[in-house]
């Protein structure tokens, strides 16, 4: 059945019905028409067959199986290769993968800028490129360093880009304040720093008030002062409804802000969910050990290493690093009547979980090459 068939207009957007996620992390959601009928034209669109339907859409932005492989005279690179990504609504949502993994060519994907070669996507529950023409309205996107005219203030720019999308010029005031470029916003750009131009990227994203803001690394050139400034911003812009989508390669502020992460490495994914269970299925392999007050803690440290653990140690406690079975501490010191007090599994952090998963943690004595890891194609041959 043609779309056309069965598309009756969507309920605007979005819903609070929670998504449900299977053991395997599987996202499920039913596409609901304005008049309650199923989409059944869409059930190749990561629907699973079998399962009870929500009554809603809850997902803003939803991508199943996309392709993508760039040719050129050198050769083809295949940059996604069947990738999916779900993103509810409200959230702060970090897209995540290593140099060359396929973040900028699924965002340009997305947004009509380069034909994929298979796959489906959908923005605020329409698919897309068929319907960009109406969800391009919705969606603030920032995907490459946008490029300024140098003799213009932020004030003159964001003006032009009001007056051109029918955005009244009192919103302009509104998203300079936002980002905090209110007492600078009379001041040509060409004596912006980095950081200065990076917040009138965002205000310009940000003019026509999208439901969906998608943002390739905008703490690009902030300042620790800048940085603080875009979280709480991005929060409280979750907070009022919008949804954003986040590419960062700063993971430390990606565990801070983000509900959820979905990470992709060689145009695949392969971890998404709320920051806590994608690390609660990765352990850092580490033990924290507390002994009881007044215990020599070098003499432990010692025994342990002598039985071959890893140990680093800290004020007052140490960590052993290759723990595999931690009651193994406890029996090696008590055999020397020395007890602990504490043994703690240390938990990963997205960094670590990130290098992990992606295969991109250092190697001693390698220079790992960006494709290192990517899938290629025959480029070259
Ligand atoms: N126009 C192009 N022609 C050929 N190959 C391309 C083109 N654009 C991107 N690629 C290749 O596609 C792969 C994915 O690139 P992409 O820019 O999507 O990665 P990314 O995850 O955004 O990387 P980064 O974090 O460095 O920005 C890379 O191997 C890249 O070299």
């Amino acid at each position: 059945m043609p779309p056309s068939a069965v598309h009756v207009p969507h309920p605007p957007y979005p819903t609070n019905v929670p998504a449900r996620t299977t053991s395997e992390g599987n996202h499920h959601s039913e596409w609901i028409c304005g008049c309650g009928r199923s989409l059944e034209w869409r059930k190749g669109f990561g629907i699973l067959t079998g399962v009870p339907k929500v009554s809603r859409v809850t997902a803003v932005l939803e991508i199943a199986g996309l392709q993508k492989t760039y040719r050129s005279r050198k050769g083809t690179r295949k940059a996604l290769d069947g990738f999916d990504m779900v993103v509810e609504a409200g959230q702060v949502h970090g897209f995540l993968g290593p140099n060359g993994s396929g973040k900028t060519t699924t965002l340009r994907t997305l947004l009509g800028l380069i034909k994929p070669n298979g796959g489906r996507m959908a923005i605020l529950g329409k698919e897309v490129p068929r319907h960009l023409p109406e969800t391009a309205g919705l969606v603030g996107a920032i995907v490459e360093s946008p490029q300024f005219f140098g003799n213009f203030s932020a004030q003159d720019t964001l003006s032009l880009l009001a007056d051109a999308g029918n955005v009244k010029r009192q919103r302009v005031t509104e998203v300079l304040e936002l980002v905090g470029l209110r007492d600078r916003g009379k001041d040509r750009v060409k004596t912006y720093s980095l950081g200065m131009k990076q917040r009138l990227a965002v205000a310009s994203a940000l003019l026509k008030q999208p439901k969906l803001l998608i943002l390739d690394e905008p703490a690009n050139g902030l300042d620790p002062g800048g940085i603080r400034e875009m979280r709480s911003l991005m929060r409280n812009l979750a907070e009022s409804g919008m949804t954003v989508v986040l590419s960062s390669h700063i993971l430390g502020e990606i565990q801070l802000i983000c509900d959820e992460v979905t990470i992709i490495s060689a145009g695949r994914r392969v971890a998404y969910g709320s920051v806590s269970s994608v690390l609660a299925g990765h352990g850092s392999g580490k033990t924290k050990v507390r002994l009881e007050p007044g215990v020599d803690m070098r003499a432990a440290v010692e025994m342990l290493r002598a039985n071959g653990a890893q140990v680093t140690v800290e004020v007052d406690h140490f960590t052993v690093g290759n723990a595999g079975n931690p009651a193994q501490i406890t029996r090696i010191l008590a055999e020397r009547q020395i007890y602990v007090s504490e043994l703690t599994p240390v938990s990963a952090d997205l960094e670590s979980v990130f290098l992990e998963l992606t295969g991109t943690a250092p190697v001693e004595g390698q220079n790992r090459q960006v494709d290192q890891t990517a899938s290629v194609g025959g480029w070259g041959q």
